[in-house]
């Protein structure tokens, strides 16, 4: 409606004239009060109130109404008589079968399709507790993490875990900008009621992107007592943001409090390793075949996010195909030519990553190599092993060979166990990933 030219314009005021003759003074001045009236082409547009006027003038008025228009105009003309109820009752009608969930979900976007690394483990192990135990563990759960990472993914793909458990599970997925102007559009409407209604219904609610909550005042009001509403019902609420929620500055404190009561989980970068199983998974969503060292070459140069690593398979996806070429890394390298541009890819070796480590422990190299079982050098050992086993592509034979042991058994067994304590340890976390970030980047 807001969209519309509407006007109570001159021609109306002289139709309304010419019918004062016609009609008694009671319609005389209920039709006066038609604020709503445009003309478009050939066509008269009489808003009213509700259907009752709109029945009445269609019933007794539409011979005067379009004589007296058609004098004043001077041409025929059409009267449409639309009742301003029925199209808000259209509108909300159109606005609640969009309303719970299932079509503002990405299809592809299922756990199915997401790649589980060491960078998104804790992320997925709690979605998926959550979608099991809707409202009853980890209430709310907060994930953060850079952009492209994959948080929406892991938000649609619990709502599917929770459908696929509870078909009539009432689900609302939004974004804290798509909250923020439906709750002005129903404020418009004078209708903000009936938007807090829908949300007090939900059994589970994901908010994506909630750092755009930040500096809208009212939205935040709103939101914080369908938040409160939500969680004393024992509902489940998901939320995700590019920050934590301390860092979210401009945000009320009662609800960084909120955010700050259940779990709070974060999604890091993927290491070598996990972009390689993405880069697979999305190749064979494409249908194309990566070969390992393309994949380890995409995986190199593309540090920023998941989303670039996506859109690198892609293009070589379209150059295949439009060149009638298969995939190898000269063509690789030619068509991100402009990525390889801005890295300067160098291998890592595992000697590089054996320096890196010993400097960072202060410990000689000598010893790391040693089977001394020193508790310092014992974790310092496995960091390495585990480094350059997600870093390098080198096989496990030859890693054995570097770190001197029998079997690759040690290899693996190392690698399990800084994978475990990268989980239960977050300082322990906090250093692994330093190293890994500085032999990337160096
Ligand atoms: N672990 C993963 N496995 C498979 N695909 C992934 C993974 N992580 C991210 N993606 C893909 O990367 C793309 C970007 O992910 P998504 O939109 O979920 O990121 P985001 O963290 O929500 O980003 P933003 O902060 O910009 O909203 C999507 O196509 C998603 O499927």
């Amino acid at each position: 409606m807001e969209s519309k030219e509407i006007f109570k314009n001159k021609i109306w005021m002289n139709v309304l004239a010419d019918l004062k003759e016609k009609v008694d003074e009671n319609t005389y001045s209920l039709l006066s009060g038609l604020d709503y009236v445009e003309l478009k082409e050939n066509s008269l547009y009489i808003y009213t109130p509700d259907n009752v006027y709109k029945t009445w003038i269609l019933a007794d008025l539409l011979e005067d109404i379009t004589l007296s228009a058609k004098k004043v105009i001077g041409q025929d003309v059409n009267i449409q008589v639309i009742s301003l109820k029925e199209i808000k009752k259209e509108e909300q009608k159109r606005e609640d079968e969009n309303f719970y969930g299932y079509l503002t979900l990405n299809p592809k976007f299922t756990f199915k399709n997401l790649v589980i690394g060491n960078h998104n483990k804790v992320a997925y192990q709690s979605c998926i507790a959550v979608a099991e135990n809707p409202g009853k563990i980890f209430n709310p759960l907060f994930i953060y993490g850079d952009v492209g990472l994959g948080k929406t993914h892991m938000l649609h793909a619990t709502a599917y875990h929770l459908l696929k458990r509870n078909q009539n599970a009432k689900i609302i997925y939004t974004t804290a900008d798509t909250f923020a102007s439906e709750m002005f559009s129903y404020i418009q409407k004078g209708m903000i009621l009936e938007f807090r209604k829908r949300y007090k219904d939900v059994d589970l609610l994901l908010m994506d992107d909630i750092q755009f909550l930040v500096g809208k005042e009212r939205t935040q009001i709103e939101f914080y007592h369908i938040f409160n509403i939500l969680y004393t019902a024992g509902k489940q609420i998901i939320l995700s943001s590019d920050q934590p929620p301390n860092s979210l500055k401009g945000i009320e404190k009662r609800l960084i409090s909120r955010f700050n009561s259940g779990l709070i989980v974060e999604i890091t970068k993927p290491d070598l390793e996990t972009k390689v199983n993405i880069i697979n998974k999305k190749a064979s969503e494409y249908g194309i075949e990566i070969p390992r060292e393309v994949a380890i070459f995409l995986g190199k140069i593309v540090n920023s996010s998941v989303r670039e690593l996506e859109g690198a398979v892609k293009r070589l996806k379209a150059y295949c195909d439009i060149m009638g070429k298969p995939l190898n890394l000269e063509v690789a390298k030619t068509v991100l030519k402009d990525v390889v541009e801005l890295q300067e890819i160098k291998s890592i070796s595992v000697d590089s990553i054996i320096d890196e480590v010993c400097s960072y422990f202060k410990i000689d190299k000598k010893d790391l190599l040693s089977d001394k079982k020193n508790k310092n050098l014992v974790m310092a050992r496995q960091i390495a092993m585990y480094l350059s086993k997600t870093l390098t592509e080198e096989p496990l034979s030859s890693l054995s060979t570097y770190f001197k042991k029998k079997n690759h058994s040690t290899i693996i067994s190392a690698c399990n166990k800084v994978e475990e304590t990268m989980n239960k340890d977050r300082k322990f976390k906090l250093i692994v990933d330093f190293l890994k970030d500085k032999l990337i980047a160096s």
